[in-house]
């Protein structure tokens, strides 16, 4: 170990910078002198930011939990006529319109009244947000111990909840199970369209979505690209959901719908392109090494290996990838946001080339790849 001795004391000559900066007297000066001042500022603004996220993420579920901002995109109202239409009192009410005005979601009027804001009402125009916004209530309360969650003690609310929505409880609650359901469909609706915006299908004749869930995704492309054939591959479970979702879209007879395991079946033949959209992230590396082999063995020499899901940043650390999808999946349990580097290095373990970069129109919906299977 002696030879890591320089190292060592290189590494802490160049921590000597963050050490002066997190000394309270520098911390002191700084915000006085002229030229520290402005980044000594911003950077407290922004420490505080992450500080109250929690805060500013449930004020927002309770705005979407009272449906306030459905209330309000049908015109500016008054706190004490919102508190009467919700069951809270005014005080109580106007705090909350007061922060939701303070996060730009909402906007106050010179009479007092409140409206919605451009980003509240964008919120109401994403597909699926509320419902997820919805559904975070399960991983807020893994969030809660977050130091547990990375010790991985115990068992998480989000390792129970997807099961939870279409495991057998479904029956049970059916308006919940559909709720959710709607949820990942207009999701992947979300996730379809910055594919498609990224990656042409064009020259391809057939083309198998493993894990394709509702089918969303299927539907989207075949709206596009009227010839091709389409076929989903997921658990038998999962059929009648994706059964469900294509009835009445036209596409019924389009899709082939194939029930099966990837674990444990062979994938369709005679695709010459197979997407993977958002089932990598689920599971841990053999898993995925082993689906990725068995989608190298179902293509065609040429054929084409699309991955769409969130990525982490890699070297390059980013908010949603690193710090949203990380924890989201570790809560789930099984899987890992991996970044597009691990995803290649893994896909040419498999046998596969990497003809381009990653693209990602919003790395927060999703990121795509593609691969192919050399000739
Ligand atoms: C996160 S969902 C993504 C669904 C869809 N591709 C989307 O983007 O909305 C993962 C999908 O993988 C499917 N899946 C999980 N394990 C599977 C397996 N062993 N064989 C086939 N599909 C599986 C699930 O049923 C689910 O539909």
């Amino acid at each position: 170990m002696a030879g890591d001795l320089p190292k060592a004391r290189a590494q802490r000559r160049g921590g000597w910078l963050m050490r002066l900066i997190a000394n309270p007297g520098f911390q002191r000066w700084a915000s006085g002198f002229p030229l520290t001042r402005g980044i000594a500022r911003r950077d407290g603004a922004e420490i505080f930011d992450i500080v109250q996220g929690f805060v500013q993420s449930q004020v927002l579920a309770a705005l979407v939990e009272l449906e306030l901002l459905r209330r309000l995109a049908e015109g500016p109202q008054a706190a004490g006529g919102l508190a009467r239409w919700a069951g809270l009192a005014e005080d109580r009410m106007t705090i909350l319109l007061q922060a939701g005005t303070a996060l730009g979601l909402l906007r106050r009027r010179r009479d007092g009244r409140y409206g919605l804001a451009r980003r509240g009402a964008a919120i109401l125009g994403v597909p699926g947000l509320e419902a997820m916004i919805r559904h975070h209530h399960a991983f807020y309360a893994d969030m809660g111990d977050p130091v547990a969650l990375l010790r991985g003690q115990g068992k998480t609310e989000l390792a129970r909840f997807w099961p939870y929505v279409f495991g057998a409880a479904a029956k049970a609650e059916p308006e919940v199970a559909r709720r959710y359901s709607d949820l990942m469909a207009q999701s992947q609706a979300l996730v379809a369209q910055d594919v498609l915006r990224t990656i042409a299908f064009k020259g391809l004749s057939h083309v198998v979505d493993v894990g394709g869930g509702s089918g969303a995704f299927l539907a989207e492309i075949a709206v596009r690209y009227p010839d091709l054939r389409l076929t989903l591959f997921d658990l038998p479970e999962v059929i009648p959901l994706a059964r469900a979702g294509l009835a009445g879209s036209g596409l019924e007879k389009r899709v082939t719908l194939c029930p099966g395991s990837f674990r444990t079946d062979p994938l369709p033949r005679g695709a010459d392109a197979i997407t993977l959209i958002r089932v990598l992230y689920d599971h841990d590396d053999t898993t995925v090494a082993a689906l990725l082999a068995k989608v190298y063995g179902a293509l065609p020499s040429g054929g084409r290996l699309i991955v769409a899901e969130p990525m982490s940043g890699g070297a390059r650390p980013e908010r949603a990838g690193d710090v949203y999808f990380a924890f989201y999946t570790m809560a789930m349990g099984t899987g890992r946001a991996r970044s597009a580097a691990r995803i290649a290095e893994m896909c040419r373990a498999a046998g596969f080339e990497q003809p381009g970069p990653p693209k990602a129109p919003r790395p927060y919906v999703t990121s795509a790849l593609q691969f192919e299977k050399p000739e």
